[in-house]
This record gives structure tokens, C-alpha cells and sequence, in this order.
């Protein structure tokens, strides 16, 4: 992804690239040329640090890196809150047709009983479930429980251990590795008699830059924290 996202800012005309961080170069790079806006794509256990000296640079950051929970999320407004000027855009997913299907599911979700996750992704992933999957969850349980319904029905014994998945907030979620696969996520509802499906695929990464590049030209416009790019889409 850091690739691919430095071949989109460099094809920009409104855009420089100025500088380009691997793991064990020196973070010093950045400010020294004068980024106004760092993206990461780098690792959960990598983001944090990278993102806490960012903003204590002052510089606006892009984030898409995954594993993001709310804990993550209420430190990283606790970064900001001592950088009123500094703007954050952390998304689970930039992909324009992975936005609007997350909302899809999110509107769906107080109708019926029952709702699974089904994420795929290439075998190089290395975090489970996806950051999209885990946002998704949220959401769902979210207009579930504004909805007043109770949890999703389910009997079954789970005699292996996983045989049903991860639960995020209540809903079930499972998480396929493949080879030929890119980023692709399923959301099954079911309620008496019907089912409905919400599928989402991205067959190659430059499906995430348009987000990307939404996100970069937005940020240096949006002090503190903004989660998701549904707030950038016109
Ligand atoms: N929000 C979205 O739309 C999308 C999000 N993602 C997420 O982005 C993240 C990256 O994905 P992907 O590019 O496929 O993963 P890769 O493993 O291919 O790339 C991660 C890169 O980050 C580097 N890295 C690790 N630690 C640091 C560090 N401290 N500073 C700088 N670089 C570092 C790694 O270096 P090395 O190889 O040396 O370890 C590697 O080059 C994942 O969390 C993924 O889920 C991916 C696609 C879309
Ligand atoms: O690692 C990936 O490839 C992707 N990661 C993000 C996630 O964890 O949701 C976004 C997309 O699914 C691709």
C-alpha cells in the first residue's frame, strides 16, 4: 500500500511527494523536508508510535493502517487535544464502494435477526479479522442495540474452538486467507424466510487511492479526529 500510495501522490498535479519511511528509516526524513501530511500504511503494532510523533511535529496524518479500536481512537484524541491544529483521518477502509457498504449494513442491520461477516483477503495479510470486518461489526451492533435488538440467535455448540468465528460486539465474524484474493467482505443478514447479502470486493489496490488522496488534500482542513471518509465524500 505505501507504494501504491506514493505512485498516486506523485501522479497528483495538486500533490508533492517529499519523502517516502520504511521501517528503520529515520521518522527526522519527514519533518525535515517539511510534510504537511504523513500517510501510513505500516503495521497495528507500528501505528501508534508513529502517529504520536506526527502530532507532536504537527503534522496532519492519513492513517489506514488496521486495529484500531476505541481505546486506540480515545488516545489518539488525547494526542490531539494538546495540538489543536493538527488533523488525523483514520479509515478502515478507503475504498469508495467498502464505504458505502458498510453503511449499506449499517442501515440494514436494525431489520433483521440474524448477521454474520464474512471477510477475504490475500494470504500476506497479517492482522485478523480485517480493520473493515471489525468497523463493520461495531456499526451493526451499534444500530442493533438503537434498535432494541437483542443478540443475533444462535444455539450452536462450538465443540471446535473457532469453528463460528470471532465475536466483535456480538457478531459473528470469520475471516478467509487465499491466494488470488485482494480485499473482499460479506454481510449476510437473515430474518424469517429471506436473507440478504451485501457483498463489497476490491480486485486491485488502486481502489483505495481516490479515498486516499480524498483524505490527503481533506485533512490539513480537519483539526482532530475524523474516523471514516463517509464525511469527506461530497
Ligand atoms: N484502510 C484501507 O483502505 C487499507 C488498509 N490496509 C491496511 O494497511 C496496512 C498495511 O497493509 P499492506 O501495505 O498490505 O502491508 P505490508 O505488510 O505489505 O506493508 C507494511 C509496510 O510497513 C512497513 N513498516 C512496518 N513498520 C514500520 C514502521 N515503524 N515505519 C515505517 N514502515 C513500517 C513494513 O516494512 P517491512 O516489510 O520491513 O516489515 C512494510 O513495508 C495493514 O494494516 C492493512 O490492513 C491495506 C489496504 C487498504
Ligand atoms: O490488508 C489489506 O489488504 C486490507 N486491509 C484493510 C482492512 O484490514 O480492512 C482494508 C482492506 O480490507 C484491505
Amino acid at each position: 500500500m505505501g507504494i501504491e500510495v506514493c505512485r498516486a501522490v506523485d501522479a497528483a498535479e495538486d500533490l508533492e511527494l517529499v519523502a517516502m519511511v520504511d521501517q528503520g528509516d529515520w521518522l527526522f526524513n519527514v519533518s525535515d523536508v517539511g510534510a504537511e501530511v504523513v500517510v501510513d500504511f505500516t503495521t497495528p503494532d507500528a501505528v501508534m508510535d508513529n502517529l504520536h510523533w506526527c502530532i507532536e511535529q504537527g503534522i496532519n496524518v492519513v492513517v489506514g493502517t488496521s486495529g484500531f479500536t476505541e481505546q486506540r481512537l480515545d488516545r489518539v484524541r488525547g494526542w490531539l487535544s494538546h495540538k489543536p491544529g493538527v488533523g488525523v483521518v483514520i479509515a478502515p477502509n478507503f475504498g469508495i464502494g467498502a464505504v458505502l457498504m458498510m453503511q449499506f449494513a449499517a442501515k440494514a442491520a436494525r431489520y433483521f435477526e440474524s448477521v454474520e461477516i464474512v471477510e477475504q483477503h490475500h494470504p500476506k495479510k497479517v492482522d485478523a479479522p480485517s480493520g473493515t470486518a471489525a468497523h463493520t461489526a461495531r456499526l451493526i451492533a451499534q444500530a442493533r442495540a438503537e434498535a432494541g435488538r437483542g443478540a443475533v440467535p444462535d444455539a450452536t455448540t462450538d465443540e471446535v474452538p473457532g469453528a463460528r468465528g470471532a465475536d466483535i460486539d456480538g457478531v459473528r465474524v470469520h475471516a478467509v486467507r487465499a491466494t488470488g484474493l485482494v480485499a473482499h467482505q460479506e454481510v449476510l443478514f437473515g430474518t424469517t424466510g429471506e436473507t440478504l447479502t451485501i457483498r463489497h470486493d476490491s480486485y486491485d489496490r488502486a481502489s483505495f487511492m481516490p479515498g486516499v488522496l480524498l483524505a490527503v488534500r481533506s485533512v490539513p482542513q480537519r483539526p482532530g479526529l475524523t474516523v471514516g471518509i463517509d464525511s469527506l465524500l461530497g
